[in-house]
């Protein structure tokens, strides 16, 4: 029978079926970071147990730390604590640490992927939500819990479900001035935040085929803030150009072999599918969260959605997204100033990221105004480096953006990177929740790096394809 990539992948990463009706299923990468990590492992040195694969897994600390003064021990003591635990832990473990010292150190899902960890066909985990960014490769890759990750530990097996697949297709070209964060915006606005749930996500269509990586990445980083655990694309030539002599992917040598079995992986084309949704890639637009939820969303030039056009059961969440933001039902998102400007996150901080903007910023003659604060915060040590040997620091810094060490920073602000008071901050990460950016009542507007640019030398919420005049 022709199957999808999912179906394949976990019936050849099934060890048994369970009698709970889950199977266990043998994980061939575990990531881990310094917030979901700690009590996994004390859990499994109380039973005395070890490390069952310790080169399967690998570790980054990403969350707590600071982008600006990196100096041991750290200011912030918790945040020291959670960092000093990563250490002694991996250590004791033999499990190989990306720390600050390695210039591998950066966002768990930016870093797995620039060093050839993540590949086609693995089953991947980590105990974060966002561990579908690596169904990018067309592996299987999910967020677990931290009962998961000391399973992973000391088994390198967990308890999963079998998830339904649902194909979502875009078909046709993306206009100019639209992004994958644009295609990542407009899928959970049609689908919902709930859309997903019980389901793994295969993107498919010209538009997924004529990605990169990184833009793929993008995508498949916010299957999760549209419910589903698992976003994937299947694997192509672009997946193996863009793994070809990364340091933990396959050698020279093997890539014959690893990319026959890569294919093999593929959905075939006959497969079934529990559900296919189909797009026009000319239908979408840059879009910008208003809300307090991924799916309340917005081209940029639409007004903003009346509370009757929500169901009844949605009335209460539109109407507190409302208040919470302080907008009006009916206006529009253009021109409403902007106090903070972060690019970065796991869903835009790679090195592709920062050149477009770059491309964008350089010949404008724009620069931040003294009303925004704009963070520019490298996904990884080895993104920092590449954009400083490119000069682009510089540029970045005549332009009045700050240049920043690599880490979550501002999508979560677990670090000292934090709104303050009601401040509205245009942000290239993924979640827009109350609080989120680290003030209990700033306010998130999530879009591309390229409309977060416009609004960083504009002050304002702009259409960035007229800033820049692109197209
Ligand atoms: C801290 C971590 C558990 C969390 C997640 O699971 O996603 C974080 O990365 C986030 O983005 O909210
Ligand atoms: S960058 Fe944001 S979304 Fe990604 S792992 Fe860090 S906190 Fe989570």
């Amino acid at each position: 029978m022709a199957k999808n990539l999912y179906n394949k992948v976990f019936e050849k990463h099934t060890v048994k079926k369970l009698s709970s009706g889950q199977y266990q299923l043998f994980m061939g990468l575990h990531m881990i970071h310094e917030v979901t990590s700690p009590q996994a492992f004390d859990m499994i040195e109380e039973r005395g147990l070890n490390v069952r694969y310790p080169h399967r897994t690998f570790a980054t600390v990403d969350h707590i730390i600071p982008t600006d003064n990196q100096a041991r021990p750290l200011r912030d003591t918790m945040a020291e604590e959670m960092f000093n635990a990563l250490e002694t832990n991996t250590a004791a473990n033999g499990i190989e640490f990306f720390n600050t010292a390695s210039g591998k150190q950066g966002i768990v899902h930016i870093i797995a992927p620039e060093q050839g960890l993540t590949q086609p066909g693995m089953t991947i985990c980590c105990g974060d939500s966002h561990t579908s960014t690596h169904g990018a490769f067309g592996s299987l890759a999910f967020g677990i819990g931290t009962s998961q990750v000391r399973d992973v530990l000391a088994t390198q097996t967990l308890a999963a479900a079998k998830l339904k697949v649902r194909r979502v297709e875009i078909n046709g070209t993306l206009r100019p001035g639209i992004y994958a964060k644009d295609v990542a915006l407009f899928i959970i606005n049609r689908l919902g935040v709930k859309g997903g749930v019980g389901f793994a996500y295969e993107y498919a269509g010209d538009v997924f085929d004529n990605m990169t990586m990184d833009e793929r990445m993008t995508v498949c980083n916010m299957a999760i803030e549209g419910g589903a655990r698992i976003g994937y694309v299947n694997p192509d030539q672009t997946t193996y150009d863009y793994l070809a002599g990364r340091p933990y992917a396959p050698s020279e040598e093997k890539m014959n072999d690893a990319i026959s079995y890569w294919d093999s992986i593929r959905s075939d084309e006959n497969a079934e599918y529990d559900d296919v949704v189909i797009y026009d890639a000319n239908n979408i637009e840059p879009f910008v969260t208003w809300g307090i939820a991924p799916d309340q969303s917005v081209a940029v030039n639409a007004c903003l959605p009346s509370e009757d056009d929500f169901s009844d059961n949605d009335k209460p969440l539109i109407k507190e997204a409302y208040e919470y933001m302080a907008f009006t039902p009916g206006e529009k998102l253009i021109g409403k100033d902007v106090d903070v400007a972060f690019i970065g996150s796991c869903t835009n901080g790679r090195l592709s990221d920062f050149e477009e903007v770059i491309s964008l910023i350089k010949d404008s003659e724009l620069k931040v105004p003294a009303s925004v604060k704009a963070l520019i915060v490298p996904g990884s040590q080895e993104v920092r480096q590449e954009l400083i040997s490119k000069g682009y620091d510089k540029i970045f810094e005549d332009k009045g953006f700050e240049f920043r060490e690599a880490g979550c920073s501002m999508c979560l602000a677990m670090n000292p990177d934090k709104l303050i008071g009601n401040q509205i901050c245009a942000s290239t990460s993924n979640r827009n929740f109350k609080g989120r950016q680290g003030s209990s009542t700033g306010r998130t507007l999530l879009m591309s790096p390229a409309m977060v640019a416009a609004a960083a030398l504009t002050g304002k919420v702009v259409d960035a394809r007229e800033t820049f005049s692109i197209g």
